[in-house]
């Protein structure tokens, strides 16, 4: 039997969410941790399906780690192996974490030993094989056990033999953010160089990706989009002590909230200097018509009044571009959604799903290869939505539950909501928190 949630119309939403940790911060922290000379503690990890994976796969390789739970929040503990891992062999489950199994696989690849990595049915359907190329033309010894170009794979020993990467760029982000967080483990005695094939899309993800390697001690040189070089015999070092930011995708629900709903509503963890291109998602908010305004570590959201249709390339904020799609059924036209075409490679086909769902609520829904335009109904019709087994279909959706200026929200039932865990275990509760 399906699990699900019931949401009755919102007419107002104000108030304020303190966010969970960002996920992409949490597992590229986690993993340079693990991988430096040193003890670091790590402030505020989102604790989730994804950083869990990561968790358990640190553990079996044999780093050492261990929660502290502090009047405020939680404190990791993580001892540094300095690129030695005590466990030469482990099976992993990688659940359906993109941002675990794409960087421990350069990791596990460049440093060599007999590992297994596997994870849920749909993350064997989700593309692995550029950056499998590009780490086997370097000299490790990464195999598939399924299909050619997906999980699971088989590491063995291998040993890095060129100076040179190229890795594509234009199916997923995190197979360059990957190359570069091994790229120190490969650079012992010479500088290594990483080249880009193609479009690089999702770029804003490269530069937390930088942030944070620069935060471990190692500096990388910058051509453009299409270059990047590892100056040789850096060890990542510990920065000590390294705090999280709330996680700016998940701030997306209730900004939006927010925009379609009165608000004001505000979420505390990210800010004006946020290091996650998805803060972005503001001022794509504010395109729209709503009022935004921001301080260091808060961002907050309100309608005034119904909100402007939007044509734009939401390429580097993917994940939040989501919420424009549910925002764009209270706005006051057609809204197109460009350059998307990753969202087919993610937690489902977010691209048909989000256009299956949108048209239960009564949109009219055109999808493209790479877009999808939505073009929203008189009135929302109460619907029943599927989430695929993607947290954020459920996140988005439960905003159609709102009142917007234009038109009232629905009843909606949203199925296994349980989804949320990926990213975002109390999602429900924090969303009914700010429904008035
Ligand atoms: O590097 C990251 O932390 C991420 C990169 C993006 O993926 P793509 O680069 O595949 O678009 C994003 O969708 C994902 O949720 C997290
Ligand atoms: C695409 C996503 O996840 P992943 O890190 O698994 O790629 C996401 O969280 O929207």
């Amino acid at each position: 039997m399906t699990d699900y949630i019931d949401l009755q119309p919102v007419k107002h939403v104000q108030g304020a969410v303190r966010l969970p940790g960002s996920k992409s911060i949490s597992n590229r922290i986690l993993l340079l941790s693990a991988l430096s000379q040193g003890q670091v503690a790590i402030v505020d990890l989102l604790a989730s399906d994804d950083t869990a994976v990561m968790l358990a796969a640190l553990r079996s390789l044999g780093v050492q780690w261990t929660e502290e739970k502090t009047a405020t929040g939680t404190i990791h503990h993580v001892t540094g192996v300095a690129g030695v891992l005590p466990n030469k062999s482990a099976d992993l489950f990688m659940g359906n974490a993109g941002t675990a199994i794409r960087p421990l696989t350069a990791a596990l690849a460049v440093i060599g030993g007999d590992y297994t990595l596997h994870g849920v049915p749909r993350m064997h359907e989700r593309p692995i094989g550029d950056l499998v190329d590009a780490l086997n033309a370097a000299g490790t010894n990464v195999e598939y056990t399924g299909n050619p170009g997906f999980p699971p794979l088989h590491i063995k020993q291998g040993k890095i033999i060129t100076e040179r990467l190229s890795v594509r760029g234009d199916v997923s982000s995190q197979f360059l953010t990957a190359l570069l967080m091994v790229a120190p483990l490969m650079a012992k005695d010479h500088a290594i160089t990483i080249d880009v094939i193609g479009e690089l899309i999702s770029k804003p993800y490269i530069e937390i990706t930088l942030n944070l390697i620069r935060r471990f001690g190692v500096k990388v040189e910058q051509t453009g989009w299409e270059s990047f070089t590892i100056q040789p015999g850096k060890v990542y070092q510990s920065p000590g002590t390294i705090h999280v930011e709330g996680d700016a995708s998940s701030a997306s629900y209730f900004l939006a909230a927010g925009a379609i709903a009165g608000g004001p509503v505000r979420v505390e963890g990210v800010g004006k200097d946020s290091i996650q291109g998805d803060v972005r998602f503001a001022a794509a908010l504010e395109q729209m018509g709503a009022q935004i305004t921001m301080g260091d570590n808060w961002i907050e959201a309100r309608s005034s009044g119904p909100l402007k249709a939007i044509d734009a390339d939401f390429n580097h904020i993917p994940d939040a571009a989501m919420t424009i799609a549910i925002a764009a059924l209270y706005a006051d036209g057609p809204s197109t959604l460009r350059n998307i075409a990753s969202w087919r490679v993610k937690e489902t086909d977010r691209i048909a799903a989000m256009a299956t769902e949108l048209r239960k609520v009564g949109a009219v829904v055109e999808e493209g290869a790479d877009y999808i335009k939505v073009t929203p109904p008189a009135a929302l019709t109460p619907a029943t939505i599927d989430t695929y087994d993607d947290h954020r279909m459920a996140m988005c959706f439960s905003l159609t539950s709102l009142d917007g200026a234009l038109r009232k929200g629905a009843t909606v039932r949203i199925n296994d909501p349980k989804c949320v865990n990926k990213t975002f275990p109390e999602y429900f509760n924090a969303f009914a928190k700010i429904a008035k």
